[in-house]
């Protein structure tokens, strides 16, 4: 499994914390607001007391007909709200209150009690209703308390594991990015190390394996291949030193490079020898570059003290052109090859030409 992978599981894994803890924490929500039934339940009790405690006033105002009417309504009212499923349930006053209410609105509607008495009959429901607001206060506090120390929890849950998974996710991406890092990092190496493997170091152009492979990369084209051969090199060396015969390899090879077309490649094949591919439209053009190359190197008048004849730097060039080929290439490397050394044994500092067989 890779660290990608890891690091998108552990985002996945957030967001599926994410979502149970929401729907762990939602039906609390819920819970809470449901009790708002108890609210309504406190405001109920409240409502009923304050019609009770209106009836009483005006029975202790020793009432007219009116006043009389108003709180049998103000009672009647009180009876309405007081007569709620939730407190006969969790209330055992409400029963017997709500009797005491029914005989006090028969003696108000009969008139067969003083009302000074009857008021003082309503305050066993008052007080039933007070402790009916009371005891639904204490319920939503306990709920509310509760709510908060359930989803307290949970949300610190929430918030220290999403925050751990997202640290965890963030480290598996850190190291997926490294990993690429490393890949390309490897690939650059491997590229720059198969460059230089195609590289000859001495001079900084291609080598025998760079030829080969540019001559497969231009199948089919008609090309020129020139191979270039110093003469009397080992004298060279053994007269001026092996690192002056290295620094006339590096300038030869800079000298080879000007005197060909910007088209051409140089190559160095090992040795003294070096190679050039150009593109070659007829044998004329080719004559032409051996021509110039021979003339410039004749013109560079680098000095040869050890050259048994000319004293200065000479070439041998052989040359031909062929169709880009594996074959083909084989075939134009003898041509050229044998062309070198035909002008080698006719004496050096010369070029020749010969058609691939
Ligand atoms: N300085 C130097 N010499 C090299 C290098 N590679 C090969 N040589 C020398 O190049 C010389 C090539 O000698 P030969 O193959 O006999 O060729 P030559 O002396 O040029 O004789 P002809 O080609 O027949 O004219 C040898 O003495 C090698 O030691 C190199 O990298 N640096």
């Amino acid at each position: 499994m890779t660290w990608l992978s890891l690091s998108l599981l552990s985002f996945m894994a957030l967001m599926t914390l994410i979502i149970f803890e929401a729907r762990w924490v939602f039906p609390d929500i819920q819970a809470y607001f449901s009790q708002s039934g108890n609210l309504t339940g406190q405001q109920l009790a409240t409502r009923s007391r304050h019609y009770l405690q209106n009836a009483q006033e005006r029975l202790l105002d020793v009432p007219g007909p009116e006043a009389r009417a108003q709180a049998i309504t103000d009672i009647e009212l009180a009876y309405g709200l007081f007569d709620v499923d939730i407190y006969h349930q969790r209330y055992a006053c409400t029963a017997a209150s709500l009797g005491v209410l029914d005989e006090t609105l028969a003696a108000l509607e009969a008139d067969s009690a003083l009302p000074v008495v009857l008021a003082r009959e309503l305050f066993n429901p008052i007080n039933c209703l007070t402790e009916i607001e009371m005891g639904q206060l204490d319920q939503r506090g306990e709920v509310i308390t509760e709510f908060a120390d359930r989803t307290g929890w949970h949300h610190q849950v929430l918030i220290y594991s999403s925050v751990l998974i997202f640290f965890v996710g963030l480290l598996f991406w850190w190291l997926h990015e490294r990993q690429l890092r490393r890949a390309e990092k490897a690939t650059q190496e491997t590229l720059t190390w198969m460059e230089r493997a195609m590289q000859d170091p001495l001079t900084g152009i291609g080598n025998r394996s760079a030829l080969h492979q540019d001559v497969m990369q231009q199948q089919s084209q008609s090309l020129g291949l020139v191979l270039v051969d110093i003469d009397f090199f080992k004298q060279y060396n053994d007269a001026m030193g092996h690192p002056a015969g290295d620094t006339l390899l590096r300038q030869l090879a800079q000298l080879i490079a000007n005197a060909l077309t910007d088209e051409a490649t140089l190559y160095r094949l090992g040795g003294d020898e070096f190679a050039a591919l150009l593109p070659c439209e007829d044998a004329a053009t080719l004559e032409a570059y051996c021509q110039k190359l021979h003339r410039q190197v004749q013109q560079s008048e680098f000095t040869h003290v050890a050259h048994p004849d000319k004293k200065q730097v000479t070439l041998s060039i052989g040359a031909t052109c062929f169709v880009a080929s594996e074959s083909g290439f084989a075939s134009a490397y003898a041509a050229a090859d044998k062309a070198l050394y035909q002008v080698k044994t006719s004496g050096r500092d010369n070029w020749r030409i010969i058609d691939v067989a």
